[in-house]
């Protein structure tokens, strides 16, 4: 089975965003291990704090947070990162080429009953045009080099695009290194499965209700078959299974909290899941528009999302396409 350096050096990455990538998978096999130990390792349950999203912070969403901060900075090859768990942008060494953005924990509270969690990650390179600070971030999702995520599973797995298709990888812990066991990740383009969280549905807006109503009403409906629903509470579960046997999954804006119609991160979350998706071959965009083409004007800004099985995601898009988006964005 082939090492993921030697892959890498065949699709031409260069050595220094090799070196940024390996540096996050050294974190992440560091988190692997204090997941794996769960109560032993001390590092379950929740702190005291919240994060910029008002969100309560779990002690391993602190720690995973840290130790990949302080590794990407630590190499020098970083200008800066950005953090679900950072209210501002860290700097790092000012003549560096990468950017880094990350969700440390994805699926937080999936932590202490011992589910699937995972770090997802882009990696951007820093813009030609003067910027500062956050603005450094603020690049559509085409102009990412790399992104992904690891998943925190009954393996670990590191699932990534350097923008020539998606490969997948498991964690070999006799060895301690990631080893290729899907070489061309491709979602089928139709699909019988769709994830949503299913409580909010009084909140969502009229497109995204009868879509979902009509997949509910099975072989008797006007899609004519039956579909079946899956949710893991934790994207980054819910975007493996698409990837792995296709689906759609969704987590659309609704009118639950005006000042928060959305839950998903763009930057950190969207962005990343949706190159991965559309190297995939798959589709992801918020109802109106591909996500990937969007232009953040915030490094927290969150986002309406449907991805997944092309053909599934157009058809979803098809309820939208006469309907006034009721921008519930934010
Ligand atoms: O089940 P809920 O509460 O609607 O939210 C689930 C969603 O929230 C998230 O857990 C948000 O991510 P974090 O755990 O990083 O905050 C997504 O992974 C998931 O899709
Ligand atoms: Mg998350
Ligand atoms: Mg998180």
């Amino acid at each position: 089975m082939q090492r993921l350096i030697p892959v890498l050096n065949k699709d031409h990455v260069s050595l220094h965003l090799i070196s940024v990538i390996n540096t996050l998978l050294t974190a992440a096999k560091e988190i692997s291990h204090r997941l794996h130990q769960g109560s032993l390792a001390g590092t379950l349950g929740s702190t005291l704090d919240e994060n910029i999203q008002g969100e309560t912070q779990k002690k391993l969403d602190i720690v995973s947070n840290q130790l990949i901060k302080n590794m990407l900075l630590e190499t020098q090859l970083v200008r800066a990162v950005a953090s679900e768990e950072e209210d501002d942008i860290v700097e790092g060494n000012p003549d560096a080429k990468y950017l880094v953005a990350y969700d440390p924990l994805d699926g937080s509270s999936n932590i202490d009953i011992n589910g699937s969690v995972g770090t997802i990650f882009t990696i951007l390179e820093v813009p030609d045009h003067p910027a500062e600070g956050k603005e450094l971030f603020l690049q559509t999702g085409d102009e990412q080099v790399a992104a992904g995520y690891i998943l925190y599973g009954p393996s670990t797995m590191l699932v990534m695009t350097t923008g020539s298709g998606v490969r997948m990888y498991t964690l070999d812990h006799t060895v301690g290194e990631f080893l290729l066991t899907v070489e061309d990740v491709s979602i089928v383009k139709d699909t019988q499965e769709f994830g949503i969280n299913m409580a909010n549905q009084r909140f969502w807006s009229k497109p995204m209700s009868q879509y979902i109503g009509d997949l509910i009403a099975g072989e008797e409906g006007p899609r004519g078959k039956r579909f079946n629903m899956r949710w893991n509470a934790a994207m980054v579960a819910d975007v493996h299974r698409l990837l792995c046997r296709g689906g759609i999954f969704t987590y659309p804006a609704d009118c639950r909290n005006p000042a928060k119609p959305c839950k998903l991160r763009l930057l950190y979350e969207a962005m990343p899941m949706s190159f991965l998706v559309e190297q995939a071959g798959g589709r992801s965009s918020t109802g109106y528009e591909r996500i990937m083409s969007l232009q953040p004007t915030d490094i927290h800004q969150r986002v309406s999302v449907i991805m997944g099985s092309a053909n599934e995601v157009s058809t979803c898009l098809q309820y939208h396409k006469d309907v006034p988006c009721e921008r519930f964005d934010g």
